[in-house]
């Protein structure tokens, strides 16, 4: 059989998933940072998947090395910084390498409270929602990097303010109008940047991120809702309007069904007015996705990020 003429396409390479704790000691109290880095480098790398000449390749054991090597250097301040200095180091101190992407997820730790107040070196994992960040650079480009921060595994739920109705019915259309149901979700969201590391300051990463997931979380309780798209839709339009740094923003949201469990064989009413019994389905479930931008802003943040 003949050989295929093929040539090589997209390609990346690094170490996934590099775990680092950093223990920062201010006196006998202590602070954590829990990170899980992946870091993926490009550039002039043809010759190792055509010939297998290794002489272009910065070893993915270095790249792991340089992540811890880092967090005790410079420490860890937030995930963007962590990242953006990650990004221009394996860029513009290894020759061959043209850009990089660092990706990261931040799992927060809580202080525990102790009979005498909180311990100042013993914390329990909070299983509140993975901070996430991503960081591109790219020297090509003049330099140009690209943060993204978000956030996963945030899940909300409102037991009222929202309705589902006037929508297509078929004839394989059983779903009842609903006026009073529960509205949940597992928000999923990432968030652009406009700062490109031009020598403007940088933005305050942890502020940002702070005042995001306010306001994130204040859309989904305050929007009177008539469908997730909606609330979704206002979500980002109240992020975009309190954050003047960033420039779009897109989620991934499943709508988590609370279906109100029919007692009627039973002669019990089960109506969401008087407090209602719900069934928690787990699959299937909607999944409501979209980008939301400043009017004029590229869509830069790929679709598929939420997902990860
Ligand atoms: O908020 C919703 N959006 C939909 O598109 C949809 N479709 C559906 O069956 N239930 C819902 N709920």
């Amino acid at each position: 059989m003949a050989v295929p003429i093929t040539i090589l396409g997209q390609n990346q390479y690094g170490k996934a998933e590099n775990r680092v704790v950093k223990i920062t000691r201010d006196g006998g109290t202590h602070h954590i940072k829990d990170l899980n880095v992946s870091v993926a480098l490009s550039g002039d790398l043809d010759e190792v998947h055509y010939s297998g000449s290794n002489a272009h390749v910065l070893p993915t054991d270095t790249t792991k090395n340089t992540v811890f090597a880092f967090a005790k250097e410079h420490g860890i301040e937030t995930a963007e910084q962590f990242g953006i200095a990650l990004a221009r180091h394996f860029v513009d101190d290894t020759e061959p390498i043209t850009s990089a992407r660092i990706r990261i997820e931040e799992y927060a730790w809580d202080r525990i409270d102790t009979s005498a107040g909180p311990a100042p070196h013993s914390f329990a994992r909070n299983g509140r929602e993975t901070r996430t960040a991503q960081i591109t650079y790219d020297s090509r480009d003049g330099g140009r990097l690209q943060v993204l921060g978000g956030l996963k595994g945030l899940t909300v739920l409102n037991s009222t303010d929202s309705e589902f109705w006037g929508y297509i019915k078929d004839k394989y259309t059983t779903l009842k109008e609903d006026y009073d149901r529960i509205l949940a979700t597992e928000v999923s969201a990432v968030w652009r940047h406009s700062w490109s590391g031009d020598g403007t300051p940088a933005p305050d990463w942890q502020e940002s991120y702070d005042g995001t997931r306010t306001l994130l979380l204040r859309a989904f309780a305050e929007t009177y809702s008539l469908s997730l798209q909606q609330t979704l839709y206002e979500m980002g339009a109240q992020v975009l309007g309190g954050r003047d740094e960033l420039e779009e923003i897109r989620f991934s949201m499943p709508n988590k069904h609370h279906f109100r469990a029919d007692l009627e064989a039973f002669g019990i009413k089960n109506e969401a007015a008087d407090g209602a019994v719900y069934l928690a389905a787990d699959r299937p479930y909607g999944l409501i996705e979209a980008t939301v931008l400043r009017d004029g802003a590229e869509a830069l943040i790929p679709l598929d990020m939420t997902n990860l």
